[in-house]
């Protein structure tokens, strides 16, 4: 489902991601971790095709994101915090108008706004103008209309950041929900403990480069620690003077 290989991004002489590869598959939540400005924006914009790499290949659901940016743009659903509504549409009327983007009838549109509706409580969400949104509100109005066309590959930047408890509890509910054949959802956060609920596998990004990827079990076995969060400063410990004082 996702396959990177060797891939860099220089933002002029500065280096954000350096020489990353891994693969995730079917059926995976997969997490992307780091602290702010490991990398993982810049590479979730490369497999969303908004960013084109400087070095090195990625292939989502199959297509590569240079060669074939359309296809990867079908098969993907992107939530990140750059994203607003319209203010003068309804939920219901902003996730009908990307459903007919992608093609769907109006009774399609409509039973998947029921399916969204049962799996991230949008309640009175569907009929209220999203200039009256409170951030919950928007951003599970924003995370269903990334799904609504059901797709192969959800990319999620720190999706539950500026959240409350409640609208967090129900996006973690419906990642975990998400996980099943056929589909990858990639999460990224700087929230370890966030990873540590969701996510099967994780790659842990630093200073533009993959520190570790695996399992998170195999990642505290190999570390011989008790958290992500601890993991992390213990594989990063040496890299970088801030990041272990922390530790
Ligand atoms: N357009 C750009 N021009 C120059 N530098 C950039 C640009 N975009 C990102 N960077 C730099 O690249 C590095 C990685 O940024 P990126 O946004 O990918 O990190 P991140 O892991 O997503 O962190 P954050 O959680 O802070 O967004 C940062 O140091 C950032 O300042």
């Amino acid at each position: 489902m996702l396959d990177i290989q060797n891939l860099s991004k220089t933002y002029g002489r500065y280096t954000a991601l350096r020489d990353v590869s891994l693969t995730a598959g079917e059926g995976e939540v997969f997490g992307l971790l780091g602290p702010n400005g490991a990398g993982k924006t810049t590479l979730l914009r490369i497999l969303a095709t908004l960013l084109q790499p400087t070095a090195g290949r990625a292939s989502v659901a199959g297509h590569d994101v240079g060669r074939e940016p359309e296809a990867v743009r079908r098969a993907i659903g992107v939530v990140n915090g750059g994203m607003g509504l319209p203010a003068r549409l309804t939920g219901r009327e902003v996730l009908r108008s990307f459903a007919g983007f992608y093609g769907m009838t109006r009774a399609q549109a409509d039973t998947r706004v029921a399916e969204l509706d049962a799996a991230l409580e949008l309640g009175r969400t569907l009929d209220t103008r999203a200039g009256e949104y409170s951030t919950g509100m928007k951003q599970k109005v924003v995370i269903a209309r990334a799904v609504i066309h059901d797709p192969q590959v959800l990319i999620l930047d720190e999706a539950a950041s500026g959240l409350d408890i409640f609208a967090r509890r129900t996006l973690l509910d419906f990642v975990a929900a998400a996980r099943r054949p056929g589909r990858l959802t990639l999460y990224s956060t700087h929230v370890m403990s966030e990873a540590e609920e969701v996510c099967d596998r994780v790659a842990i990004l630093h200073q533009g480069e993959l520190v570790t990827v695996g399992a998170i079990p195999e990642i505290l076995t190999r570390t011989g620690e008790r958290t992500l969060e601890r993991a992390f400063f213990a594989l990063v410990r040496g890299m970088d003077g801030e990041a272990t004082r922390a530790s």
